[in-house]
């Protein structure tokens, strides 16, 4: 159908769109020898990819009309009054236009082990599950109800700042669960049919009929993602279970940096020997980094001799490559240091990271060699974008607006896949499963997006800093899977390319009719310059490589997306340094829905940051990027409410991921509460009565039972789920709350955050030691405090307490409770902060901070020197006890 599109725009005068259509029918009759316009008819009969245009067309039409009638095209198409029926079969159909037979299937004859079955379902959780929680969440709601009212009415006299503040935490905290439980209301799991997807698309014996793919790796940094990393990506794609010429594997090096292009040449050698390997043995994953470090079981009996054989040798191999790529990250150092800057100092201009040409280099494909089996490979393409002193570049949002021009122009595979460079391909059957949404016809080519969760496979064995990020990965993604889709997390996300340029869902499935009706002037001002991407989806294999790659350095330059909508409408969008969630959002809008596909073998490992400080970093960027989203124009409460097509859950959904590091202000206040509590004594309620007890204990199960179903529905064990509401308040308290004041402050002052692009070991051999490296930052502060005001608080409570006698124990309990319960959920932070430094262990030094001020305290106890008033303790009395004795002691020191 895109084959006729280049007569179709000359001709545009003399038909337009009623022209266009009837091509298509006429494409329909040329196959089967039904012609409805009997010049255009042999016109493109004589085109040599009329059969697979007949395909191509009889599976879309086809299956679009098990829905909603074929009838209704061709009422479309022909804009002819006399097809009217809504919903006829294609027989009666033939009968009123007088002019269709084509043999398509009828339901009738449509069989059970046809290949042309859906290749996905949605796999309902157990409906007694669902109703359980759901019923859940509704008392819970109400409890909820009842215990604010509770604590609305009653305020507590003697410290009414402290209820007051207290209050409007719970309030906050009421909201932002609110926000969060929404839109878990109808969570969903997906199964998908490769069998399937394989017999209609993929069958032995014909060619593919599967569509290209383009596979965008980024990498920004090369001292902090080491080239051996973005290698082992770059080999597990191109070693990809799909047809060799239907997948290009793009490379943005932001950088600019030597050893990463060198490194990837000699990646392309060795792809030559690798990629045969991992097909002809079917091995996972196709990574060898982390093939070789898997056991391998050589004593196996079922075990193939020249598999052994083979697998040392490549192993060999691999050891070799290694030594290779680390040479040229040694030599690449030796020469930035020397080579990149001019006698001055200055660096040499054209030749430094933040200054040089575009740039690209093809290997691999037709013309770069075949592998040891004789076979093509995918094509790689390097490229780096140009980079001038003073330009904006928009991080990794405009690269990845450079590589969806440059692939447009060099291959434009209708899909494209976004992985980051430490994210390889761990299940080789990822595109496939991908496909199994995309080419699913029950979706209408409504699906934007398919989403894979982010695994990571490096995390310690605690996972300490919640990097697995189970409760979102597993609950809430599944959770708005249920309603328009998962947001897009910036990695392991295959999109359609349409969707990627802006258009609405209903529009991109008609390319042609989609490319008439926008006139030249306006795809310029939309897409910028690029004849080549002006024509889009023409097939553009005519044209010879080097103009090709030409346009494609064109279309890589700093001044190419000037006065155009790239960053704004269509591509990656700008304004936030968490440019995915942004970018989903504005598809969601525009009324696609996504996918979030789980295939039981993990599709994509990644690189999880490893130590405190970095993992805060993260999750500060995360959070800054949120506030971003809030008070930009995209502003998830507002955006697109008239005219958008986001669902009313999915805005909840988009809300919450927006406005929760607002939360932490109210959570740096309640984690205050308990120390102050304990230290004077008040609390933020009126002495526990029964009723309000009763509350307490009431809610509190409710919040119990819902976690509990949660767990159940999802599958996540309890410890996933324990790490990330400690990991809620250790963020929360640091990075979040950094990030909603300095949202706040940027609202006024024009300040940008950076993208500090996170490390990544290529020893994925993870060092323990690595753990708890610890670089000191701002972000480490509030919890700091926190933590020593509670352990302060809960030493002096006690102290008070033994004092006292044990009379006391009875109102000091809550606030015990409370301030423990911040402590534990602060612990991994503990554990971080005071590390491991000198092999003294954490909790060595945290029980002796305890014990120490335990001794001082009791040692106040039992001193001669008695305090009159016992009931009068408070800390004035104590600070001005010790006082005494040590001014006492000093006036008694003899100089
Ligand atoms: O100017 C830049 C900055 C970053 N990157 C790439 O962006 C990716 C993500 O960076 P990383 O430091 O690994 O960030 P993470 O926090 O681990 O990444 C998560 O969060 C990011 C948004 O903050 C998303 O873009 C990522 O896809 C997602 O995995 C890496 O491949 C980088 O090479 C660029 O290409 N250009
Ligand atoms: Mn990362």
């Amino acid at each position: 159908m895109l084959c006729g599109l280049d007569q179709q725009m000359e001709k545009k005068e003399d038909g337009g769109l009623y022209f266009m259509d009837r091509i298509w029918i006429s494409l329909i009759g040329d196959v089967r020898t039904i012609i409805m316009d009997g010049a255009h008819a042999t016109r493109y009969s004589i085109h040599p990819r009329a059969d697979k245009m007949y395909h191509d067309l009889r599976d879309m039409y086809w299956w679009q009309g098990m829905k909603r009638d074929i009838a209704t095209h061709v009422s479309k198409c022909l804009t002819c009054s006399k097809v009217k029926a809504e919903h006829q079969r294609p027989s009666d159909m033939e009968a009123n236009a007088g002019l269709v037979s084509v043999d398509i299937p009828t339901p009738e004859n449509y069989k059970a082990d046809d290949p042309q079955q859906p290749f996905s379902r949605v796999v309902p959780i157990s409906p007694s599950r669902l109703i359980k929680y759901r019923v859940v969440i509704i008392l819970r709601l109400i409890i909820l109800g009842f215990y604010l009212q509770y604590r609305y009415t009653y305020p507590v006299n003697d410290a009414y700042a402290l209820w007051l503040i207290s209050v409007i935490c719970e309030s906050c905290f009421a909201l932002s669960w609110l926000l969060d439980q929404l839109p878990k209301w109808s969570p969903v799991e997906r199964e998908t049919y490769l069998d399937r997807l394989a017999l209609r698309y993929d069958k032995d014996g014909v060619p593919s009929q599967l569509p290209h793919i383009d596979v965008f790796v980024t990498t920004a940094d090369p001292s902090r993602e080491p080239p051996l990393v973005t290698a082992n990506t770059v080999l597990s794609i191109l070693a990809v279970d799909y047809p060799v010429d239907k997948v290009t594997c793009y490379v943005s090096d932001d950088g600019y940096a030597m050893q990463i292009f060198e490194s990837l040449s000699e990646t392309a050698e060795f792809a030559k020997k690798w990629v045969p390997f991992c097909k002809k043995y079917s091995i996972e994953p196709r990574a060898p980094e982390f093939y070789f470090t898997q056991k391998i079981d050589y004593l196996n009996d079922n075990i193939d001799l020249s598999f052994i054989k083979e697998c040392r040798e490549m192993k060999r191999e691999y050891e070799e490559l290694k030594v290779r790529i680390n040479a040229l990250v040694a030599k690449a150092q030796k020469v930035s240091e020397e080579g990149r800057t001019m006698q001055d100092g200055t660096p040499r201009p054209g030749n430094h990271p933040k200054d040089h040409p575009g740039m690209i280099k093809m290997f691999l494909g037709h013309d770069g060699g075949l592998d040891t089996d004789g076979n093509e490979l995918p094509r790689l393409v390097y490229v780096s974008r140009e980079k001038r002193p003073g330009f904006d570049h928009h991080k990794k949002a405009g690269a990845m607006n450079a590589l969806i021009r440059a692939s447009a122009v060099l291959t434009n595979g209708a899909y494209i896949l976004n992985v980051d460079c430490d994210h390889y391909f761990n299940n080789s059957k990822a595109l496939k499963e991908a496909m199994c949404f995309m080419l699913d016809p029950a979706y209408d080519k409504n699906i934007c997006y398919v989403q894979f969760p982010q695994r990571f496979y490096d995390v310690d064995l605690h996972d300490r800093y919640a990097n697995h990020n189970m409760v979102f990965f597993d609950i809430i993604m599944k959770g708005v899977d249920g309603i328009q889709g998962p947001f897009y997390v910036g990695t392991g996300c295959c999109f359609n390319r349409q969707a990627l340029y802006g258009y609405d869902p209903a529009v991109a499935g008609d390319d042609v009719e989609r490319l008439l009706l926008m006139s030249q002037q306006s795809f310029r001002k939309r897409f910028g310059q690029c004849p080549l991407l002006l024509v889009g989806a023409t097939v553009t294999e005519t044209t010879n490589t080097t103009t090709l790659l030409k346009e494609a350095i064109n279309v890589i330059s700093c001044d190419y997306e000037d006065e155009t909508e790239w960053g704004e409408e269509i591509g990656w969008m700008y304004g936030s340094v968490t440019e995915d969630v942004l970018t989903g959002f504005r598809m969601h809008v525009r009324g696609w829905i996504s996918i979030y596909c789980m295939p039981s073998r993990p599709a994509f490992l990644g690189c999880a940051p490893v130590n405190l400080s970095d993992r805060l970093g993260q999750a500060h960027r995360w959070a800054h990027g949120s506030v971003d989203c809030l008070l930009s124009r995209h502003c998830p409460i507002w955006y697109g409410l008239y005219n958008g097509k986001l669902k009313f859950l999915e805005r909840i959904g988009y809300i919450n991921n927006a406005a929760y590091p607002f939360t932490s202000i109210a959570l740096l206040a309640y984690c205050v509460l308990p120390a102050i509590c304990l230290l004077t004594g008040k609390f933020i309620t009126p002495e526990i009565t029964d009723v309000y007890g009763m509350w307490f204990l009431i809610f509190f199960i409710s919040i119990l039972a819902t976690v509990i179903l949660e767990l159940q529905w999802s599958d996540i064990s309890v410890l996933d789920w324990w790490r990330s509401e400690q990991f809620w308040v250790i963020g929360g308290t640091s990075a979040q709350l950094f990030a909603a004041i300095q949202g706040l402050f940027k609202l006024f002052t024009k300040t940008d955050v950076n993208f500090n692009v996170t490390s990544k070991n290529d020893d994925q051999n993870l060092n323990s030691s690595e753990l708890y490296v610890l670089k000191w930052t701002w972000l480490l502060v509030p919890p700091t405090i926190i933590s020593f005001i509670n352990i302060v608080g809960i030493v002096f409570g006690v102290s008070t307490a033994i004092i006292y006698g044990y009379e006391s124990w009875g109102p000091l309990f809550g606030k015990l409770l409370f301030a423990i319960w911040i402590i534990a959920h602060l612990y991994p932070f503990l554990k971080g902060l005071l590390g491991r430094e000198n092999g003294i262990p954490t909790s060595v030094i945290l029980w002796s901070v305890v014990l120490a001020m335990l001794f001082a305290l009791l040692w106040i106890r039992v001193d001669p020197f008695k305090i009159d008033n016992w009931l009068e303790v408070n800390i004035g009395s104590i600070v001005r006890k010790i006082y005494d004795k040590l001014s006492a002691k000093l006036l008694d020191f003899d100089f």
